[in-house]
């Protein structure tokens, strides 16, 4: 692995509310790092525009995360438009089920091919890196061990032909098992060594060193960027901790 394509495998999640500062934050992160995660919350108020925006502000590569969940066809027509916008990435649940993602999957695909443009890639979350073991069984009612349940629907998420999935650092030597190396694995829930994670709310986390040295395919970062007083100084730190891991 080298520096550059780590910078494009780290993803700053772009969690706030105004385009003024999401457009800072790329301006000063993408010297460092170049890929970019555009959530519910500027999406649903900006929409689409937001997107060529960040674009022209600096960000190479961006990850439309809505976690679509709905019916196949009303998420497969969501997925179509939302190809559009020539996002690189996007996510639906698997517990959407089978039918769900096999039919977004083709939506995205003809509405690439459609537009000329490539597809971009679909992952499915397995289970929220703010969702814990108890959660999981005496909440959701899901019964055995949270790397049991992250596998069965990564394995769901594989045969429904998706790229990838979203897990935590924790079960990604799981999910290569029994998917392969070459099915991606999207890790949020990081936590640099830097950071003071006290009252947050994820619940499965890890170091991007260890969440590397476990194998993961990308990284999503937020909080531990966007609260540093200086972005491109804690994007810079972030990815210092990563290329320790990565064994250059
Ligand atoms: O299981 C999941 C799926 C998605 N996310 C998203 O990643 C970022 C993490 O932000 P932090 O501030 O670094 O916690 C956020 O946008 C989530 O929506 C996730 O955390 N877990």
């Amino acid at each position: 692995m080298n520096p550059a394509s780590l910078k494009e495998r780290i993803y700053v999640a772009l969690d706030v509310n105004t385009r003024e500062r999401a457009l800072e934050v790329v301006r000063a992160v993408s010297p460092v790092l170049s890929s970019f995660k555009v959530g519910m919350e500027l999406f649903y108020f900006f929409g689409p525009d937001i997107l060529r925006e960040l674009r022209a502000a600096g960000a190479q590569r961006i990850f439309l995360d809505l976690k679509l969940h709905d019916i196949p066809n009303t998420v497969a027509r969501a997925a179509a438009v939302l190809t559009r916008s020539g996002v690189d990435m996007m996510t639906v649940h698997a517990s959407g089920g089978s039918r769900m993602m096999e039919t977004v999957l083709r939506a995205v695909a003809d509405q690439a091919a459609a537009e000329g443009i490539p597809r971009p890639r679909v992952v499915a979350v397995t289970q929220l890196t703010s969702t814990d073991q108890k959660m999981l069984n005496e909440e959701l009612g899901i019964p055995g061990s949270m790397t049991e349940v992250v596998q069965q629907y990564a394995r769901l998420a594989q045969q429904s032909g998706l790229d990838g999935v979203v897990a935590s650092a924790e079960e990604v030597p799981l999910i290569r098992e029994v998917c392969g190396p070459d099915f991606l694995t999207v890790v949020p829930g990081i936590r640099p060594a830097f950071y003071q994670a006290e009252g947050d709310d994820q619940r499965r986390v890890a170091t991007p060193r260890e969440a590397l040295e476990r194998g993961a395919g990308c990284l999503v970062i937020g909080r531990p960027i966007l609260r540093s007083p200086d972005w491109r100084e804690a994007a810079e730190a972030v990815l210092a901790e990563c290329a320790e891991g990565s064994r250059l």
